[in-house]
């Protein structure tokens, strides 16, 4: 029988009667604030900061909060299956946690964390070319859960190349390459503070043991580190690439291979055109073109232009259970958690990522039965309104 999420619900209330209370709240969308608090503003600032004036990370959460479900009664939901079949792999819930770098500023625990809590909820990790663990460590907290790796596309090819072997022997078999940060965005919160991770060597793990990467250095990172980071800025991702470039990766990866960041639907019949599997609808959570579209807003673009040919997922402003069950509705078969679970890193460590995935599944669950469905499969359109506001 199927995991019923919702029982961590009933398990909170009756550890109540001995007066315990959860250590961090239910409300996802709280998490910020209370990291905030606790960790002080500069690392909280670079993850809850965004491109511009925000505007695009606003958008996101309104365009999720316009569509409101409308719940269908009487359809026996007793029994529920939140499983999905995603890329010929099945995942016991419509979720997975978005790849995002430099998880060290948050918690020495950092990846090899999140990485342990997503498999002990059976949830898929994907990891960030820009971790601050190197991948083969990451690799080995995972045990037997998925393991999917992000790739952000080096322009030296050597360094991709190698990228992809590692991640391969590491066991990665999904390749997830993010195609909207070929440059890094105007971040006005982080301009100002002067303050950016990877400057101070965060974020650089798997560059820094990458044989390819460390043969274009004129002396070790020991001797000359800021050499070292300039090297990696300069070459982590790269303005140049077009359509035609994908084959290298076709050629490279024989898993399958999902866009992330792609928000026009010709850019998905492009994606399906050069064989790729699936896309990612995401603004990287507004962090990179002020004023885009808000991801929500794109997403039943893109999943009619996908057809059958790409699997679709979605991120970009989810925080809670009822944002999942309306991006499955739009046309996502599953959505990537940003944001949320890196505050629950933030707070208290693997625990604290456990907490969000169950508190995230355990309302989508019950979303998903008060509105009359027992599976995601049966979510459409017909569930959701538009409000005028
Ligand atoms: C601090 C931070 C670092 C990120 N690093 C990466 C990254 O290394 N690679 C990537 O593809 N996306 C990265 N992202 C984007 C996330 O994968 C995801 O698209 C985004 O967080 C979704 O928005 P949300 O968190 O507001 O829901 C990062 C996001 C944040 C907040
Ligand atoms: O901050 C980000 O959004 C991001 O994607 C990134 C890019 C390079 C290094 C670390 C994170």
């Amino acid at each position: 029988m199927a995991r019923h999420w919702a029982d961590f619900q009933y398990e909170i209330y009756l550890n109540g009667m001995t007066g315990a209370v959860p250590r961090l709240p239910t409300d996802l969308s709280r998490l910020e604030e209370l990291t905030e608090q606790r960790l002080g503003p500069g690392p909280v600032g670079y993850v809850a900061g965004s491109a511009g004036d925000g505007s695009t990370a606003r958008a996101n959460r309104a365009a999720l909060e316009r569509r409101r479900i409308v719940p269908r009664m009487l359809r026996d939901v007793r029994e529920r299956d939140l499983s999905v079949e995603v890329l010929g792999r099945s995942l016991p819930a419509p979720v997975a946690l978005a790849p995002v770098g430099v998880l060290s500023i948050m918690h020495p625990g950092a990846e090899p964390a999140a990485a342990r809590a997503a498999a002990a909820q059976g949830v898929p990790f994907i990891l960030s070319s820009a971790s601050s663990t190197p991948m083969e460590e990451v690799a080995a907290a995972m045990g037997d859960a998925e393991r999917w790796f992000q790739l952000y596309w080096s322009k030296d090819r050597e360094v991709a190349r190698s990228f992809l072997s590692r991640a391969r022997a590491a066991g990665f078999s999904v390749l997830v390459v993010t195609l909207d940060t070929p440059l890094l965005a105007w971040r006005p919160r982080d301009l100002d503070r002067a303050y950016l991770p990877f400057l101070h060597g965060v974020g650089t793990a798997n560059y820094f043991t990458d044989p390819a990467f460390l043969a274009g250095l004129a002396k070790p990172v020991q001797e000359d580190p800021n050499a070292a980071v300039m090297h990696f800025v300069n070459l982590f991702s790269d303005p140049g690439k077009t359509w035609p470039d994908l084959a290298f990766l076709r050629e490279h990866w024989d898993g399958p291979i999902v866009l992330k960041g792609v928000l026009h639907p010709d850019d998905a019949r492009l994606a399906a055109d050069a064989g790729m599997d699936g896309v990612v609808v995401s603004n990287h959570g507004g962090r990179q073109v002020a004023g885009s579209v808000a991801a929500a807003d794109a997403l039943p673009r893109v999943a009619a232009a996908a057809g059958d040919r790409l699997a679709v997922l979605f991120d970009s402003g989810v925080r809670s259970g009822d944002d999942v069950f309306k991006a499955l509705a739009l046309g996502a078969r599953a959505v990537l958690l940003g944001r949320p679970y890196v505050y629950g890193l933030g707070l208290d460590g693997q625990p604290g990522v456990e907490h969000v995935i169950r508190c995230l599944l355990a309302e989508l669950d019950l979303t998903l039965a008060l509105s009359g469905h027992a599976t995601p499969a049966t979510v459409g359109p017909a569930d959701l309104e538009e409000s005028a506001g």
